[in-house]
């Protein structure tokens, strides 16, 4: 049985006076049924830590880099994060593929960094509108998911986050139907790289995920959770997400 995972990804916003949203959070879901996972800012990661006491909670990075230190100016190790108190980190999203042009090999070594270093290495893939509308969607997320898988992928170690990229906070979702395509797709693929541990490996769905739209989405196959942006920065917004994880 997978176990549920509300993970929320706070991008570049967020700061000190947002750690009253974490406790309120945790206030709210004192004894969760579903794991939850915040991946806040760096700077974030130590003060979000320590102040959530011995609420499950856990708290992840947005990126880390392959190696374990050196002349890298402005990177993060794995190890690094995980002394400052992280337990998870998000590799490939598709800003970072974007924005910094890295690339499903750059993501299979930095989420191999991250299973090394004992964190859980939340690998994301999506297609593009383009890429939808030329009806390229299952090659291009299956081609990702197989040049970005770490070394160490397990259950335990390896989550997949499906975010299609024209969902990603524009307010547009897929259909429940595409959803369940493409992480039908994603376990298929999973059993053909990982055999033994494909059923055990939890499958996120991000995109513009709102407390309206949660439950729909949880109901269908193979979503075991979302990986949120916008609406995981305030209780207000994430709570309800959470709640119908529990939910689902
Ligand atoms: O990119 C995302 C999470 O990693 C999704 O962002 P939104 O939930 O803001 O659409």
């Amino acid at each position: 049985m997978r176990r549920k995972l509300a993970a929320g990804n706070w991008k570049m916003n967020g700061s000190l006076a947002a750690m009253a949203e974490v406790r309120a959070l945790c206030e709210a879901h004192p004894a969760p049924t579903v794991d939850i996972l915040l991946c806040p800012p760096a700077t974030l990661i130590w003060p979000m830590a320590s102040m959530r006491h011995d609420h499950p909670l856990a708290v992840g990075a947005q990126d880390c880099h392959a190696e374990a230190k050196g002349a890298h100016t402005g990177d993060i190790s794995a190890a690094m994060l995980k002394e400052a108190g992280a337990t998870a980190v998000i590799v490939g999203h598709s800003e970072r593929r974007a924005d910094h042009g890295e690339t499903s090999q750059t993501v299979a070594a930095k989420g191999s960094a991250a299973i090394a270093n004992g964190l859980l290495a939340v690998v994301c893939v999506g297609e593009t509108l383009e890429e939808r509308e030329a009806g390229h969607t299952l090659d291009v997320v299956g081609t990702q998911l197989a040049d970005s898988l770490p070394e160490g992928a397990n259950a335990d170690t390896l989550v997949i986050a499906y975010e299609p990229v024209w969902a990603i906070g524009t307010g547009k979702v897929p259909t429940l139907e595409q959803i369940g395509e493409v992480h039908g797709y994603l376990r298929a693929q999973l059993a053909d790289h990982l055999p033994g541990d494909a059923d055990g490996i939890r499958l996120l769905y991000g995109g513009s995920v709102k407390g309206s739209n949660a439950a729909e989405i949880f109901a269908v196959a193979d979503v075991d959770g979302a990986l949120v942006g916008g609406a995981s920065l305030t209780a207000e917004d994430f709570s309800p997400i959470v709640s119908a994880l529990q939910k689902a």
